[in-house]
């Protein structure tokens, strides 16, 4: 235990490290240590040095045999070590304001709901987590350098009638950045000023959808499923060359474990416990992430600020299911009737074989349920004319990916994330699947039973 040796991990991942001198009884087999940082503090105690910067280790194999640190990561990873560190702290962030704005809504039925000029809602936790991550990005890469394109604006907060609304933004913002430090990042010397949250929400713009590399942020995916006390998401992603090459999920009311959750309705309700104010609000969600080319996905519950948790959070590894056979898949979609025609995929479901009932969830969660492998297919096929948003998808294609399954459009093409704020080109409808032999199957019945739909 005395001996002093240097982990030295080389720069360039992914890279497995073995090292003889840990002694047996440390970690133990397939241990996930969490990032490197921690990764490094925990050997430091044991008397060793490391030299390590990012990213996640993992213990492979251990007891007996000699301790094998495998560091997973991707071929960009030295790139984006960095950008992935601050997205996950900003998105658990933005999951505790998320729940705490939910539970207002839930138990005061405010007035913090608007509607858009779309007739869907908009709420303060999106224009207040638009603030808080473009705050965060833009502190952590200077502003000149962040570059963020996001669903909200401020045109509503900026009209004279909206000074309580603007008023209850400005105080929501304030109470999550104060929890920055508890998260290891820096939050703001005073408190934010109306003036200084509107220039971080504006901050993001569509406009940076054309250039070559921009983040895109969904506030809050699933706002329906928000103010309705359901699932909803938020979405971040980091989109280079018209690709995502980093992309997180908070998943509020998603816990770790599925069992967690009830089925009456689908992924609807949470089971009461977990509803309750009592419990922790890390037994509530999750908050998934990836980096493009690594082949590896994780998770992480929800921190819990009554606790005093310690940055940095654990993670696990998430791989999607292993089901091909249809009779056994189960297949995703979007609640709403309006979003995705329910009787397409009926028909799609019917001719493929799948015999399960479908899991209707709100938002993204669907992309998390695909890359954690509680299910199968994801399908959307949404009415003629639609234009689908880069920031509904960007997130959870990669991650869903990147855990071994495959996305692409209803033509089998990869979604293009390089033409602007929409899917340019799009056709018909966007399908994800665990694996290829599931994808194949839809995407063949989607070509035989198309012309016959009323798409
Ligand atoms: N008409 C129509 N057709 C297709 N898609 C639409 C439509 N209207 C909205 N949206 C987008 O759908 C996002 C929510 O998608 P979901 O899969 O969660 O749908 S659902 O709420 O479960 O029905 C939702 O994201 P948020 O606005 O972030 O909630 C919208 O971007
Ligand atoms: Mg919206
Ligand atoms: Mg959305
Ligand atoms: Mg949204």
């Amino acid at each position: 235990m005395s001996t002093t040796t240097t982990l030295s991990f080389p720069t360039k991942l992914p890279h497995t490290l073995v090292h003889s001198k840990i002694p047996n009884n440390v970690f133990q087999k397939n241990q996930i240590l969490g990032n490197l940082s921690f990764c490094s503090k925990k050997i430091c105690q044991l008397g060793f040095t490391s030299q390590v910067s990012s990213s996640q280790a993992n213990i492979v194999s251990a007891m007996g045999e000699d301790c094998k640190l495998e560091v997973s990561s991707m071929n960009n990873s030295e790139g984006y070590s960095k950008e992935l560190e601050i997205a996950v702290r900003a998105v658990h962030m933005a999951c505790l304001l998320c729940q705490r704005v939910q539970e207002n809504l839930l138990s005061e039925s405010s007035q913090l709901v608007h509607s858009k000029d779309d007739n869907s809602p908009v709420t303060i936790a999106d224009w207040s987590v638009q603030a808080i991550v473009s705050w965060i990005l833009s502190e952590a890469f200077g502003s000149e350098n962040v570059c963020i394109v996001a669903e909200e604006d401020v045109e509503v907060l900026s009209t004279a009638g909206a000074v309580g609304l603007l008023d209850a933004v400005v105080r929501t913002v304030n109470e999550c950045l104060a929890y920055a430090p508890r998260f290891g990042l820096k939050g703001p010397s005073a408190d934010l000023n109306a003036k200084a949250v509107l220039e971080s929400i504006n901050r993001c713009s569509l406009a940076g959808a054309r250039g070559s590399k921009f983040w895109v942020l969904d506030p809050v995916d699933g706002t329906l499923g928000f103010v309705r006390g359901d699932q909803y998401a938020i979405a971040l992603a980091l989109i280079e060359d018209g690709e995502p090459v980093l992309g997180v999920l908070g998943c509020p009311n998603y816990p770790m474990k599925k069992e967690w959750l009830s089925y009456q309705n689908g992924y609807r309700r949470i089971l009461s416990r977990l509803t309750s104010r009592t419990s922790e609000s890390s037994d509530k969600g999750s908050v998934l992430y990836a980096m493009k080319g690594g082949g590896k996905a994780w998770m992480q519950p929800l921190l819990c600020v009554k606790n005093n948790f310690v940055w940095p959070n654990s993670a696990r590894e998430i791989r999607v299911s292993s089901i091909d056979n249809p009779a056994l898949a189960t297949f995703c979609e979007p609640v709403e009737k309006a979003n995705s025609s329910h009787s397409f995929t009926a028909g799609l479901a019917h001719s493929v074989g799948l015999r399960n009932q479908p899991l209707r969830v709100y938002s993204m969660v669907k992309y998390a349920a695909i890359a954690r492998g509680d299910a199968e297919i994801y399908m959307k096929f949404a009415r003629a004319g639609y234009k689908e948003k880069i920031w509904d998808h960007a997130a959870g294609v990669l991650i869903i990916e990147e855990a071994g399954g495959v996305v692409t459009d209803a033509g089998g093409s990869p979604l293009d994330f390089s033409k602007g704020e929409y899917l340019e080109g799009l056709d018909r409808g966007i399908i994800a699947c665990a694996g290829a032999n599931l994808h194949d199957k839809i995407i063949r019945a989607v070509d035989a039973s198309w012309n016959s739909s009323s798409l």
